[in-house]
């Protein structure tokens, strides 16, 4: 695995693996875990070289977000992606990405309004803006996100179709679904913040999210199983919770008769620890 972190050393290297096969990439933000392997296990099944990308991207942090928090832990990283049979990672340093003078942002408008585009203002233009950043760097023929961002997939996809982008085109922009801990908590970076009380507490919101889509499903009311839901979460130790709505899947309107095609989306804070989840209602 070649290790690169300037952007003169990385058309080389691209070009090198293009010329030989098909290249997959997988952005990330380190601090790597199953989840963010079984990407790179997809990946691999469908291209011939896969590229990962590291960089805790400053524009997609709010300004009293975790941005300095956020582990960085790139020696261990690069073992894993290593092991995982991956060609080439991208880990540039924020002026690498950022020069002084940068100026330009991308924002997609509709699908990055509300659930967590209310929560956290500006939070997916950093994505836009970094992913067709990403893209252009490495120029993949076809790019892996995790469904767990459910609504940053949807940013991207939309992004890739309004940008006419190529490199990867639209349809080969793939979503791989969520892995989960063994409790059914959803796998993320920031399940490192939480205490070990908090961390018990938390598997409640995968099982809380099930009985409110079964109570969906035998024909009660939404919106009572929806406040019913919310107040489950704090009785069970949560301190609030960012949004529990239901949303049709592709273009995340709002959903007045849930049913198939439609997916229950959830923010929820405990212990200052922000986790998000979502599930098909039917
Ligand atoms: N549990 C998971 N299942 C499937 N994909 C995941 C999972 N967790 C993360 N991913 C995907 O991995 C990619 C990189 O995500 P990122 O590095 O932000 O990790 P994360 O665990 O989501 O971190 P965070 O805690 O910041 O949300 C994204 O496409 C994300 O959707
Ligand atoms: C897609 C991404 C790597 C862009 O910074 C990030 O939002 C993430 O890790 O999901
Ligand atoms: N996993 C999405 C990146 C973020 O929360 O900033």
């Amino acid at each position: 695995m070649q290790t690169v972190t300037q952007l003169s050393d990385l058309r080389r290297e691209t070009d090198a693996l293009q010329a030989s096969g098909t290249l997959a990439l997988v952005p990330t933000m380190g601090a790597l875990h199953e989840g963010h392997l079984t990407l790179v296990r997809e990946a691999r099944r469908a291209a011939d070289h896969v590229a990962v990308s590291i960089f805790v991207n400053p524009r997609q942090f709010g300004a009293n977000e975790d941005l300095d928090a956020y582990p960085r832990q790139l020696a261990r990283d690069a073992a894993l992606l290593e092991a995982e049979g991956v060609s080439l990672l991208w880990a540039p340093p924020p002026g690498e990405v950022y020069p002084e003078g940068y100026a330009t942002n991308v924002s997609v408008l509709g699908v990055s309004e509300g659930l967590c585009g209310a929560n956290r203002p500006g939070h997916f233009d950093g994505v836009a803006t970094v992913v067709c950043k990403l893209f252009n760097q490495v120029r993949p023929d076809m790019a892996f996100f995790g469904e767990k961002d459910w609504q940053q997939l949807a940013v991207i996809r939309r992004m890739a179709r309004d940008l006419d982008l190529t490199r990867p085109h639209v349809d080969a922009i793939h979503g791989v679904a969520i892995v989960r801990e063994d409790d059914g908590l959803a796998m993320s970076s920031r399940n490192a913040y939480l205490s070990v009380e908090n961390r018990a507490i938390a598997a409640t919101l995968p099982r809380e999210m099930r009985l409110a889509i079964e109570r969906i499903g035998a024909g009660d009311a939404t919106g009572s199983v929806l406040q019913t839901f919310r107040d489950r979460l704090l009785d069970a130790g949560f301190d609030s919770v960012d949004y529990a709505e239901i949303r049709d899947a592709r273009d995340l309107a709002p959903a007045s008769e849930p049913g198939p095609g439609d997916r229950f989306f959830v923010a929820a804070r405990i212990g200052g620890t922000r986790l998000i989840d979502n599930m098909p209602v039917a």
